[in-house]
């Protein structure tokens, strides 16, 4: 035998051994190579001191008297510690590997609870494979491993009964579980018990169970999101900030309002209805491919209406025009999510998505919270109120994802790790937006009736035209227009052309901005008659900020 020969032998042996054992223990298998790539060394073995570390952790987190809460618990697995144990437990009945073995040598292997640890933090923290060797004692081709039939096992021990389409049963337990939490009330905590509820009805249990499977919703993790979706937005082009060829529609009226939804679900059919405006309506998707704006006249103010494309998932991140649709929706005052009656409901969370990850917060006050940087000082975290979801090592922890070392932040209330990325990242939009459920004609009373307790809905049917005055009272309600009636002295009020205020700019500075321009320069003061009024008429002038409405 040649050396050449003995040589490829050697390599394909080592290559065998690596295939064969590398996964399979705790002993790294390095393969050290010492500047020649062509030669292999013998492989080093590491005693981890793995019962060590199995002690370790379970006295940090499992024993009767845990080193860490379980508050610390919750925020590092991502679940709480009987729903992890539930899994480890099942996870041994279903798998060997998952039970406690001894090797050949009669040394304890691996326990199911450094396995799962294992398989848990690197989802929950997206981290690489060797990060928690240091603490849990395992290698980095194990933790892999672990990971893989940690997904494996959890896919098949509880995919029949939380990965599945619910049954009745299921839905009658949710919409339980909704009705203890307050549901159907309007008020915003409680719709989230209702939308749960709701969504699972088109089998997106998934979403409830996010809290044992899918550890996207941990704070580091969507700051780290959020900068990239920023990024990811940010015009590469000098002047690309524009909506694009089609979308550049210029604003007009007293108030804008978007129709976003997906394809066919008769957004041009509504547009045409409302304003009179032509906007192509046919069977197929797509039909639209640009924006097209009509305009609405409706209680003396002048309201644009914009059809936009439908969109389909995906769509904040570029797929179709989903971009050019979402950033023109940035501009509107008023969102109407158009949904078609005979589609899943579950379309209504994909949209709310789709808003949402290009910064759109729908229905939703801006954080109470103050958040400044500052020079030095580190982070400063105070509250005046109770807080269940954030403390100072996960405000610290999401500060420096953005490098922000030194800032004083105060919540007003119980705010969560989104409301504080979103004020850090700044750049949110708060609109009102109305879930307008098209097509009710297709639908029996019955199925009526449970839209009915959709929060902040409104059906209609835009081709018989069922209850569009209903959705144009609701537009004006979620828009909180004023109407300022001008009155020449000595004469009766105009109550032909009111002047429009919007519910953010309403002082006599924004009235005479409304009017013209120079108009304030010449105002001395005005006599205001209505409700708010303290007198009738009140005097007010130009130099305090009274709000005239
Ligand atoms: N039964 C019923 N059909 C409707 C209603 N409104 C619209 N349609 C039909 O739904 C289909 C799609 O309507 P469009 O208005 O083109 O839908 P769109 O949302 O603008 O669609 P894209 O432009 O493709 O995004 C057409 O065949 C309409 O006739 C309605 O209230 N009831
Ligand atoms: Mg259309």
């Amino acid at each position: 035998m040649d050396s050449d020969n003995s040589d490829n032998n050697d390599q394909e042996f080592w290559a065998l051994v690596e295939e064969e054992f590398m996964d399979d223990s705790d002993e790294e298998q390095q393969l050290q190579n010492s500047g020649s790539s062509s030669r292999r060394k013998r492989r080093t073995t590491i005693d981890r001191g793995r019962e060590e570390g199995h002690n370790r952790l379970f006295n940090d987190y499992f024993s009767k008297n845990p080193v860490y809460t379980d508050v610390q618990f919750r925020r590092r697995f991502r679940m709480h510690r009987h729903v992890f144990l539930r899994i480890v437990d099942a996870l041994g009945n279903y798998d060997e590997y998952f039970q406690m073995r001894v090797d050949a040598t009669g040394k304890m292997g691996l326990s199911p609870l450094q396995k799962c640890t294992t398989a848990i933090r690197m989802l929950a923290y997206g981290s690489p494979a060797d990060l928690v060797d240091e603490y849990v004692r395992i290698g980095e081709s194990t933790s892999i491993e672990c990971l893989q039939r940690f997904v494996k096992g959890v896919n098949v021990v509880f995919g029949a009964e939380y990965l599945r389409k619910p049954n009745n049963t299921d839905v009658e337990h949710l919409l339980q579980m909704g009705e203890s939490r307050g549901f159907p009330d309007g008020k915003d905590s409680k719709e989230q018990g209702y939308c749960s509820s709701f969504r699972v009805t088109e089998g997106i249990l998934i979403d409830l169970c996010s809290d044992m499977f899918l550890p996207t919703t941990f704070p580091i993790f969507e700051a780290k999101l959020a900068k990239l979706r920023r990024e990811l937005l940010t015009p590469t082009t000098k002047g690309g900030g524009g909506a694009g060829e089609g979308f550049d529609v210029t604003k007009s009226g007293d108030a804008r309002v978007g129709l976003v939804g997906f394809p066919s679900v008769g957004k041009s059919t509504l547009l045409n209805k409302l304003t009179g405006t032509f906007s192509e309506v046919a069977s197929y998707e797509f039909t639209t491919l640009t924006c097209i704006p009509g305009v609405i006249t409706y209680r003396g103010a002048k309201i644009q209406l914009l059809d936009l494309p439908g969109i389909i998932e995906g769509a904040k991140d570029g797929k179709g025009r989903g971009r050019q649709v979402i950033s023109t929706a940035r501009t509107c005052n008023c969102i109407l999510i158009v949904l078609d009656a005979i589609k899943p409901i579950t379309h209504k969370r994909l949209i709310e998505k789709e808003l949402e990850g290009f910064g759109i917060r729908l229905n939703k006050e801006p954080p109470n919270l103050t958040f400044r940087r500052k020079e030095k000082g580190g982070i400063n975290f105070t509250s005046t109120a109770t807080n269940t979801h954030l403390d100072l090592d996960t405000v610290k922890a999401i500060c420096s994802e953005y490098r922000i070392h030194n800032a004083d932040i105060t919540l007003r209330y119980d705010a969560t790790a989104d409301d504080l990325i979103d004020v850090i990242e700044g750049s949110r939009i708060y609109t009102p937006c109305i879930y307008v459920v098209n097509k009710i004609d297709q639908i029996t009373l019955e199925e009526l009736e449970i839209l009915d307790k959709l929060p902040h809905y409104c059906p209609v049917s835009a081709h018989l035209e069922w209850n569009l005055d209903g959705l144009l009272d609701k537009v004006w309600e979620y828009l909180c227009l004023t109407r300022i009636y001008t009155k020449p002295k000595g004469m009766n009020p105009d109550y032909e052309d009111p002047v429009i205020l919007s519910s953010k700019k309403k002082t006599v500075e924004d009235f005479c901005d409304r009017i013209h321009k120079d108009m304030l320069k010449q105002f001395k003061y005005a006599l205001v008659w209505g409700s708010s009024a303290k007198h009738k008429p009140q005097r007010v002038g130009k130099v305090d900020s009274d709000s005239i409405c």
